[in-house]
């Protein structure tokens, strides 16, 4: 082991954004941070904020086993860990906390490995990390920040293109209750007919550039609202989430680009940062709204400062 301490902060995310279905990502100024350390034996952890006494804190903890898959690719695990989470992102509510819970993982391990960068590069902790989440949408937005497009080569090679958004803020309201990703995604069908489809490769590619067509100007909201229309997932997903999907109706016919976030059930709309605490306010019975910037930097490592307490 090089370092036998190391902090990761990770951003929440926002996959889909509407037509994306797991290909877009939007890395949000929301974090949660792992802080890591080698020990002589056993395996400890302890969580504060979101998860803290529902989470596990043994072996099958998420960040714990993103830790030990990738030593294993290395082919050397430590006698033994600490780790402490602090976690502000969510669960289960669409903002990518299982995603920051890899990423944080794979580059905890990534650090703490004796020349972990040249044997593990981006490239390839996208991939590791995109294996355990079982799409790369919001493990590529949480590992380089801002919005990403994300791919899969081959059938099993991951890979992102990471975009500067223009000047744009998000509200996001989270409903009380979680649903897991696995239950939104076994409401989708395996085919969708043909004209939704294309519908959908429309407005994404429309997504992009209204989303990224111009850095530090304004984003077209109006152009955004024609943009975040999508067939593919959000309808599939009202019944488990029908208060959700009516805010969203409700905000598009104001004008207000809103989407479901990730697999849900929160709400994102986009906004511009002057409005945002307007919206907020309106948040209905059964939400919490919060506003949130998009972070532009991604996971963040830090050597040698993590006390795993
Ligand atoms: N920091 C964490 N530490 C341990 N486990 C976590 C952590 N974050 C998430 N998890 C696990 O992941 C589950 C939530 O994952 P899930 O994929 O259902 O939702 P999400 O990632 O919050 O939303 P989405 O994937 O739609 O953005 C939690 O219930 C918990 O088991
Ligand atoms: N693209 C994923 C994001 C949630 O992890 C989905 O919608 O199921």
């Amino acid at each position: 082991m090089s370092d036998r301490r190391v902090r990761v902060r990770v951003p929440a995310t926002s996959a889909n954004l509407g037509p994306g279905f797991d290909a877009f990502g939007l890395a949000l100024g929301l974090y949660d941070e792992a802080s890591v350390s080698v020990a002589d034996s056993g395996i400890q952890v302890e969580v504060t904020g979101e998860g803290a006494g529902e989470v596990s804190t043994g072996d099958d903890n998420l960040v714990v086993q993103a830790m030990n898959a990738t030593f294993d690719q290395f082919g050397e695990r430590p006698d033994g860990l600490r780790l402490h989470c602090t976690n502000t992102i969510p669960h289960g509510r669409g903002l990518g906390s299982s995603a920051g819970a890899i990423v944080a993982g794979v580059l905890a391990a990534r650090a703490l490995v004796e020349n972990g960068e040249d044997r593990l590069d981006d490239d390839g902790c996208l991939m590791l990390a995109a294996s355990l989440e079982g799409h790369p949408d919001n493990v590529a937005a949480c590992l380089l920040g801002g919005l990403t497009v994300a791919w899969i080569d081959g059938g099993a090679h991951s890979r992102a293109y990471r975009l500067d958004p223009g000047e744009v803020s998000a509200v996001v309201f989270v409903p009380n209750a979680p649903v897991s990703t696995q239950a939104a995604r076994g409401l989708l069908p395996a085919t969708v007919p043909h004209a939704d489809a294309a519908a959908n490769a429309g407005r994404a590619g429309l997504l992009v550039a209204a989303l990224a067509g111009r850095p530090h100007e304004p984003v077209n909201l109006d152009l955004l609202l024609a943009a975040t229309e999508d067939r593919l997932h959000q309808p599939y997903r009202a019944p488990a989430m029908p208060e959700s999907l009516a805010l969203v109706r409700e905000l598009r016919d104001r004008r207000v680009p809103a989407v479901i976030s990730g697999a849900g059930p929160t709400v994102l709309a986009f906004c511009q940062e002057l409005d945002s605490a307007k919206l907020a306010a309106e948040a209905p019975a059964g939400f919490v709204a919060r506003c949130l910037d998009v972070d532009g930097e991604g996971a963040v490592v830090q050597r040698g400062t993590g006390n795993g307490e």
